[in-house]
């Protein structure tokens, strides 16, 4: 069976465009599990865009399904998640000014920052993976790194049309029998949407996938009707007990 991954950072980008307390991301992370999910993902970025470090720890106190929490090879979010002890630990590159993760990360060559974090994780109880574009040099790579699971970047395939949407799948999924071959967990994910995912669900030995911003959007549109009815209900109650 091919698991799926929550990702619910879109929740906290709601609530911190605010700086209130609502949507709780813990609270669609709950609903998330009723609905079926095997896992719940968030990313804790360095400049706390969206998810806060309270989250993080009352996810990991609440959610029975497994945690995976993605950073960057930062020593403070390192630190955080030795103490939090997520299932999994996904090490994605990040910047600032990126509005979302840009590509995979690169451990070809010196990747000393990536080994020290591994390390740390691994020292923790934590078990780690990597994300990586479809690049065999990198996987050959976080093989060498010990790792137990590889996450391949999808966003290039998710944005591709035409032959070169049939060119990134070819790559996912030459790059998934590496991943396997090496005898590391095979995971995808970002960019995937209802339209988009099931070519990569189907590509063989895949075991997770991780989607969030798709979900969360659906989860928009599909309960704007009930919330709007919702609060109808409480003006029409209000209005009852005050009209003479
Ligand atoms: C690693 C990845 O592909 C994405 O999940 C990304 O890390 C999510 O972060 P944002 O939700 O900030 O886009
Ligand atoms: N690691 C990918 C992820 O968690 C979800 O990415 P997206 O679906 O929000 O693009």
């Amino acid at each position: 069976m091919v698991e799926l991954g929550v990702n619910i950072d879109h929740v906290a980008t709601v609530r911190q465009a605010r700086r209130t307390y609502e949507p709780d991301p813990v609270a669609a992370a709950y609903l998330a599990e009723l609905g079926g999910a095997d896992g719940i993902t968030f990313h804790l970025r360095e400049d706390r865009r969206h998810i806060q470090d309270r989250d993080v720890r009352i996810l990991k106190e609440t959610i029975s399904v497994h945690v995976n929490m993605e950073f960057g090879c930062v020593r403070e979010i390192v630190d955080i998640a030795c103490d939090v002890k997520p299932d999994w630990a996904l090490l994605v590159p990040e910047s600032r000014e990126e509005v979302t993760t840009e590509g995979g990360l690169n451990v070809v060559g010196d990747s000393k920052r990536v080994a020290d974090a591994i390390k740390q994780l691994h020292d923790a109880g934590i078990a780690v993976s990597l994300f990586l574009d479809p690049d065999e040099r990198q996987i050959e790579s976080a093989a060498a790194l010990g790792v137990g699971a590889v996450e391949l970047h999808t966003g290039p395939y998710a944005l591709a049309k035409g032959e070169a949407f049939d060119r990134e799948l070819q790559r996912l999924k030459t790059c998934g029998q590496a991943v396997v071959d090496a005898g590391m967990r095979l995971h995808a994910g970002h960019g995937l949407t209802y339209k988009n995912v099931q070519p990569v669900a189907a590509i063989p030995n895949v075991r997770e996938l991780n989607i969030g911003h798709s979900i969360i959007a659906r989860a928009v549109m599909v309960g704007i009707q009930k919330a709007v009815a919702d609060m109808k209900h409480e003006i029409e109650v209000a209005t009852r007990s005050t009209s003479p």
